[in-house]
């Protein structure tokens, strides 16, 4: 088994990161690749409001799971949880003893390469693993990289192999750190990072999240979720926005509402039940253990009270999962994007879709018909604003036709 070992201060974890941990993954065929980062790197003092530990390693967990390698592509707290200063070597020989048949692989930048020598205990790192370099900007060609590949093996005997990375991204965390400072700098960034900082104003942002612009707004929903959902997430906002050009409603309003309905739905329970109480919302006893019926009542709160969203956003989130009588325009227009928003394929949908354009309550209907029967198959019981939302609809006279 081969295993790419990647640390760094990650502080934060940028653009550059990415492109060479998804690099060095293909070019060294890896089976496994740790990302590493550094409680107390020993070659530079961290600055002093640094976010926390913690923090650093949230991100890079972010970026782990935008690399959508489960199971490949893992984040090791290895270093976070070993007292003193994060030498590599040390690190090196727990990850050996771990997994002694496996080849390893330390990945670094040419900044990292050129000082290589005068690490702590380089004689151990270059035994127990190959190092694979990667040059940080154009001007890191075989030049720069030669004369001390040649070196380290004369001196330490170490295999090394340089990569290429195809997409450079020249730029540090110390820039990127000044840049956000400075209300900049998020083009460097996964959105999922970015509005991981911005939430935890890290790095001196101190954006108002009631007074956020768009891209700030997805990027906040985004570090709040997996990244395989977001795909989802902009179909639903996309889907939303068509709709309510098409029926007449606020565009802007079922926007905001796509973009944050999904943002609290990987909460475990208790967290969600938690955010229910904070926010006074009753629970019945259904609602109290399902905790897929939560994350629409938790998400509309925190689109209230935290991105300061108006009370029609906060309705339309809330009871985008179940339905309920007496739905507005908005609310109706939220659920049926969230059905049919283009990543969405069951069967049956594009009838539904069709239906979304030329009847919307007709649509409302076989969508709640649809999931009544769905549950029902499932043997899960159905929450009773979902059958209000039914027979309110047949109240209207809205029948379905066949
Ligand atoms: N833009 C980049 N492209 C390729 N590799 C990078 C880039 N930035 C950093 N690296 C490499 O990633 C590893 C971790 O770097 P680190 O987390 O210290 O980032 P940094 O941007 O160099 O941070 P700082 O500016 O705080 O020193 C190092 O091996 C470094 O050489
Ligand atoms: O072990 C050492 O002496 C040593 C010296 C310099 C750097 N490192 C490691 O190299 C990695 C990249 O460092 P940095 O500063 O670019 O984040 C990070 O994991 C550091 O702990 C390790």
């Amino acid at each position: 088994m081969k295993i790419g070992i990647y640390g760094g201060t990650f502080n934060p974890p940028h653009l550059g990161h990415l492109a060479a941990a998804r690099t060095a993954m293909d070019a060294l065929k890896l089976d496994k690749l740790l990302l590493m980062p550094a409680a107390i790197p020993p070659h530079k003092v961290l600055p002093a409001d640094s976010p926390s530990k913690e923090h650093r390693l949230a991100m890079v967990e972010i970026m782990a799971d935008a690399m959508n390698l489960p199971g490949r592509v893992e984040v090791s707290s290895l270093e976070m949880d070993r007292e003193g200063k994060s030498y590599t070597s040390d690190t090196l020989e727990a990850i050996h003893k771990q997994y002694p048949d496996a080849e390893l692989w330390l990945l670094m930048g040419t900044d990292m390469f050129l000082t290589l020598h005068h690490w702590h205990d380089p004689g151990t790192i270059t035994r127990l693993a190959g190092i694979c370099a990667f040059g940080r900007t154009e001007q890191d060609g075989e030049a720069v990289f030669a004369p001390q590949r040649e070196y380290l093996a004369k001196h330490f005997g170490a295999k090394v192999v340089t990569i290429t990375l195809p997409g450079l991204v020249d730029i540090s965390s110390t820039q990127l750190r000044d840049l956000l400072s400075r209300e900049k700098g998020s083009e460097y960034l996964l959105p999922a990072v970015y509005g991981y900082i911005l939430m935890h104003r890290l790095y001196d942002t101190s954006v108002v999240l009631k007074e956020l612009t768009l891209p700030q707004l997805r990027a906040c929903s985004y570090s709040m979720i997996r990244a395989k959902r977001v795909p989802h997430v902009m179909g639903v906002e996309e889907e939303a926005v068509r709709l309510a050009k098409f029926w007449g409603a606020d565009p802007e309003l079922a926007r905001h509402a796509g973009i944050l309905h999904d943002c609290t739905k990987y909460l475990e329970l208790e967290p969600q039940l938690e955010l229910c109480r904070k926010y006074g919302i009753e629970l019945d006893s259904l609602e109290q253990k399902a905790v897929k019926l939560l994350h629409s009542k938790t998400g509309a709160c925190i689109a209230k009270y935290v991105f300061g969203e108006p009370e029609e956003v906060y309705q339309a989130i809330f009871w985008h999962t179940t339905g309920k009588a007496n739905m507005s325009l908005l609310d109706k227009i939220l659920y049926m994007a969230d059905y049919i928003e283009p990543n969405r394929d069951f069967d049956g949908v594009e009838r539904l879709r069709k239906l979304a354009y030329t009847d919307l309550d007709q649509a409302m209907l076989l969508g709640v018909e649809e999931t009544i029967a769905d549950m029902k198959q499932r043997g899960v019981p159905i929450h009773t604003n979902t059958q209000q939302a039914r027979d309110w609809l047949r109240r209207q006279g809205v029948t379905l036709g066949d």
